[in-house]
């Protein structure tokens, strides 16, 4: 297996590729991107880790040496939040860089899964349907806008509510990932009871964890580490399946084939293929019918904004 990090020296990146430089298979390869010049040096840091994965770095304007016989795209080049900016606000600069990088996966390698990190990624990975379409290479079993740090963190900020393991708690988070968009299923949670007031409390907290790292950061950037564990823990799950791996399960924003809109954030299970069956997100709570049918528009707006750049 062959993954490629694009936006390889940012502070996702870095993290990210630290991650899949120890926990790739071995035998695999990474493959380090970014327009930054420091890119060569980071894969050269990384070479020297002792683990049997093989890793190279390229910088400059052209990513294709990177991507040539990727299996897996992970995408996170681009610009982060300042305190006071939404992730929409960070359309102007994303929608392009996200357009030019997708046009260069459909050309060199249309097969790959990508998995699109870069916000906003409600419309983000909209833009890369459109740019994959327009190539006539467009699969929908293998574009995934990486929503796995609305999970991580649904995890833990629950595990820390009730005094449990983080690792214990497993909690589907659908929709999309910017503010109300983002909906932890957490009437689901198996062997949790909540309050109401817990429910409101903690789904808000999910919702706005973004804005608390962004304001903690204080101008600094937004998650990183945490995002490049939940980058690792998607792509890790996405190789495992394409190495033939049964049974694995995460939650991604796909073109599925929802009821609710174009793209929508829900379990999938994953394949030989990508996605092999987008799953059914279960029976949910009244208070989470109300704020699935209160996001709807924001989620649609946000995907028609995406089809619109690329028109
Ligand atoms: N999906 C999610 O849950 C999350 C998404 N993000 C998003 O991820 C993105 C990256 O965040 P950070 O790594 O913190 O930012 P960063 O600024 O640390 O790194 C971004 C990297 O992208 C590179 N870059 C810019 N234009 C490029 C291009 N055309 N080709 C290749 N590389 C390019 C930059 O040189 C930089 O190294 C942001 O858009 C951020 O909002 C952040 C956290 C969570
Ligand atoms: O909030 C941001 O700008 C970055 C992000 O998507 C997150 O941390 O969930």
């Amino acid at each position: 297996m062959k993954v490629a990090v694009l936006g390889a020296a940012g502070g996702i990146g870095q993290a990210l590729s630290l991650l899949l430089k120890n926990d790739l298979p071995a035998g695999s390869e990474l493959s380090l991107y970014d327009i930054a010049p420091v890119t060569p040096g980071v894969a050269k840091d990384l070479s020297h880790i002792p683990t049997d994965v093989a890793i190279e770095g390229f910088a400059g304007e052209d990513p294709t040496p990177a991507l040539e016989g990727a299996d897996l795209v992970l995408i996170s080049a681009g610009v982060a939040r300042k305190p006071g900016m939404d992730r929409a606000d960070l359309f102007n600069v994303n929608a392009g860089i996200v357009k030019n990088l997708i046009e260069k996966v459909a050309a060199t390698c249309p097969k790959a899964c990508v998995g699109i990190i870069t916000n906003p990624v409600n419309t983000t990975v909209a833009i890369a349907r459109e740019v994959l379409k327009n190539a006539g290479v467009y699969d929908k079993n293998k574009l995934f806008g990486v929503t796995t740090l609305d999970v991580i963190r649904s995890e833990t900020f629950i595990a820390e509510a009730k005094g449990l393991k983080a690792t214990d708690i497993n909690v589907n988070v659908i929709g999309g990932h910017s503010g109300v968009t983002i909906l932890p299923l957490l009437s689901q949670v198996q062997g949790v009871e909540f309050s109401d007031e817990e429910i409101a409390s903690l789904t808000d907290r999910i919702q706005n964890a973004g804005t608390e790292v962004v304001e903690a950061k204080a101008g600094g950037g937004s998650a990183t580490l945490s995002m490049g564990q939940a980058a690792a823990r998607f792509g890790l799950s996405v190789v495992a399946a394409l190495n033939g791996k049964q049974g694995v399960v995460e939650c991604a924003y796909v073109d599925g084939g929802s009821e609710h809109a174009e793209f929508f954030a829900q379990p999938v299970l994953l394949g030989l293929n990508g996605v092999e069956q987008v799953q059914s997100y279960g029976e949910i709570s009244s208070f989470e019918q109300t704020a699935l049918n209160d996001m709807l528009d924001t989620l649609k707006g946000d995907i028609v904004k995406g089809v619109e750049f690329v028109k």
